[in-house]
């Protein structure tokens, strides 16, 4: 079942094409990764996708419910938008309180506790939103998306101005979020964390997708060549046999080899022929081409 369903999805600031036409499937249990210039409109169509700003044309459907009717779908989703929404005036616990109350979810003291523990937000009950630091505004507005156990989570950019400790907690309750079923959908500047964390992966360039799908499938389909760095002992009289027409060497020291080839396949048939040479191997490490390559080309 797609969790996220969109035919060609517009929208317009003035005479602003931001989303020109988005088509996408994200199927339920699927944690999908949106990557994109600023200004590419990842968080337009989150928005869009969330109700807070309005289709210019187009449809979607969420969990099959089409976004006529997006109020009904409203209680699988939590989304947690840029930190401007969020009501300064009041204190973190009175938010969490307030949002888990539009839900119809009653939270306690303790549950207050665990609610912030989950978003490692260290934090006393009383003070005020607005004289939280940028990284505990994130935390208190990821921590409303979270009540209710959503189906379906939204993240724009949630570990962007986030300390590192707790940017490693956090990305640890999004897989685990993920390993239990939770379908997240989210919008990052960090490749790594997306490439670590996501299955699939969707790049937003001009008002479309310039590429979408399964990540790993993503970057097969752009790795052009394969590099190999194989330590070794090789022999000072070592020279290529035509054997090995399929693999260029790029490098070679006393104690490793560097080699381009185009498949996986290759990197065995290399390692079988160094072998049927006499050669000793310690260790075979491919070097994929990353999604931040991907990206920049
Ligand atoms: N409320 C608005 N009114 C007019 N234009 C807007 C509005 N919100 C966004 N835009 C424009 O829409 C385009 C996409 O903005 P959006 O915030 O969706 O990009 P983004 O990919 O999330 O960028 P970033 O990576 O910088 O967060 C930009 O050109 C932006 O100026």
């Amino acid at each position: 079942m797609a969790a996220i369903r969109t035919q060609n999805l517009q929208k317009n600031y003035g005479k602003t094409k931001v989303l020109q036409g988005i088509t996408l499937s994200v199927e339920d249990g699927t944690f999908w990764g949106l990557i994109g210039k600023n200004g590419a409109g990842k968080s337009t169509l989150i928005n869009t996708l969330t109700g807070t700003v309005l289709k210019s044309g187009g449809a979607f459907w969420i969990y099959d419910t089409p976004d006529r009717e997006l109020d009904q779908a409203k209680k699988s989703i939590g989304v947690m938008p840029d930190v401007s929404g969020l009501y300064g005036a009041m204190t973190g616990a009175d938010f969490l309180k307030y949002m888990a109350s539009l839900k119809g979810v009653k939270l306690t003291k303790n549950d207050i506790k665990r609610c912030l523990d989950d978003v490692n937000l260290d934090v006393p009950f009383d003070r005020k939103i607005k004289e939280y630091s940028f990284g505990m505004k994130k935390k208190i507005s990821l921590a409303q998306a979270l009540i209710g156990e959503p189906r379906l989570l939204f993240l724009d950019e949630p570990t962007s101005g986030v300390d590192p400790e707790s940017i490693l907690h956090l990305q640890g309750l999004f897989h685990r979020l993920h390993q239990s079923g939770t379908t997240i959908f989210l919008a990052s500047h960090n490749l790594n964390e997306i490439e670590r964390l996501c299955s699939h992966v969707a790049i937003l360039d001009q008002g479309n997708f310039r590429v979408n799908g399964e990540i790993n499938e993503v970057i097969n389909r752009y790795t052009a060549v394969i590099k190999v760095q194989i330590h070794c002992r090789v022999p000072d009289n070592f020279c290529m046999s035509p054997k090995f027409h399929f693999a260029k060497l790029i490098e070679a020291t006393a104690d490793t080899m560097i080699f381009e080839v185009k498949t996986q396949e290759d990197i065995s048939r290399i390692v079988e022929l160094l072998v049927s040479c006499g050669i000793s191997i310690y260790s075979v490490s491919p070097q994929k081409t990353t999604l931040e390559e991907i990206f920049l080309k």
